[in-house]
């Protein structure tokens, strides 16, 4: 399939996606936002692929929603063209996702990451939702995912001043889930996805849905749900698998069913 503006590989079990747009710092217009729905699209349709990584430049992983593409809009067109309504089917993919950032990932960028399952950051990335000195606000689903990753205070200290928070401080407030040098981003991040894909398909895709529950429910409800997905996992394969390798002291051979 060919791509403007992402390359997409496959290394094993990994769907790797790079954003690239380098002369935009990988701004992300509609083509771009097209594409990576297009790839995801690929991806999860793949049943060889068990994870998929989605990363940017050294300087960049995103540095926000296109501001040329989208300074001039009028009201009636971003609102009957429900203006970023595709990031919505990115943030809903059932495989699971891992942020590789670098560099800045800023308003949209960070909110990308955001999407994903978890983000593996450079020592040089730099988070931010910046949209309010644009006289904006987050419009991707920053105010709500960076509220429930980082907390209230902090999620309004960023969106209401618009400052940069760096990779110690990204991890250290549970917006990012482990830091790494920057030239060993890309290996660390794949060697996560590698071993997130070597396990069984349905049974991670199925723990992936039970904790992002945890978003949209009580407690109460989210322990119900986890239970009922929990007991439908022993209908696998894969479960009595997983059991008898650990009884039988060998590797399990899953086989996604
Ligand atoms: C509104 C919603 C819902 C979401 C958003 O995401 S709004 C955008 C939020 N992001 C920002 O406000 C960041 C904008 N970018 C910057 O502040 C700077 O580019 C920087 C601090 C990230 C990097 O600065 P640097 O001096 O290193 O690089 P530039 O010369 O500024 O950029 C290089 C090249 O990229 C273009 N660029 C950068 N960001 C965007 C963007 N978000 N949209 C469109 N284009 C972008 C920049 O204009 C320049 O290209 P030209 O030289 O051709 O102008």
């Amino acid at each position: 399939m060919a791509y403007e503006t992402i390359l997409v590989e496959t290394r094993g079990k990994v769907g790797l996606i790079t954003l690239n747009r380098p002369q935009a710092l990988n701004a992300l217009n509609s083509t771009l936002l097209g594409e990576v729905n297009r790839a995801l699209d690929a991806l999860e349709a793949d049943h060889g692929i068990g994870c998929i990584v989605i990363t940017g430049s050294e300087k960049a992983f995103a540095a926000g929603a296109d501001i040329k593409e989208m300074a001039n809009l009028s009201y009636p067109q971003i609102y009957s063209d429900d203006q970023f309504a595709g990031w919505d089917r990115v943030a809903g993919r059932r495989k699971p996702m891992i942020a590789a950032v670098a560099g800045f990932a800023l308003g949209g960028g960070c909110e990308f990451a955001m999407m994903c399952d978890f983000i593996v950051a450079a020592d040089n990335a730099k988070f931010g939702q910046p949209e309010i000195k644009l006289g904006v606000m987050p419009g991707m689903g920053g105010t709500q995912r960076l509220t429930r990753l980082i907390g209230k205070a902090k999620a309004m200290e960023m969106c209401l001043t618009g400052r940069l928070m760096g990779a110690e401080e990204a991890e250290r407030s549970g917006l990012v889930a482990k830091v790494v040098p920057l030239a060993d981003l890309l290996t660390e991040a794949l060697k996560t996805a590698e071993t997130i894909a070597s396990l069984s398909l349905p049974i991670v895709m199925m723990t992936k849905e039970t904790i992002n529950r945890a978003d949209e429910t009580s407690l109460s409800e989210g322990i119900r749900f986890e239970r009922r997905i929990f007991h439908s996992m022993f209908a696998t394969a894969d479960q009595k698998e997983g059991m008898a390798a650990f009884v039988e002291k060998r590797a399990p051979q899953f086989k996604d069913r």
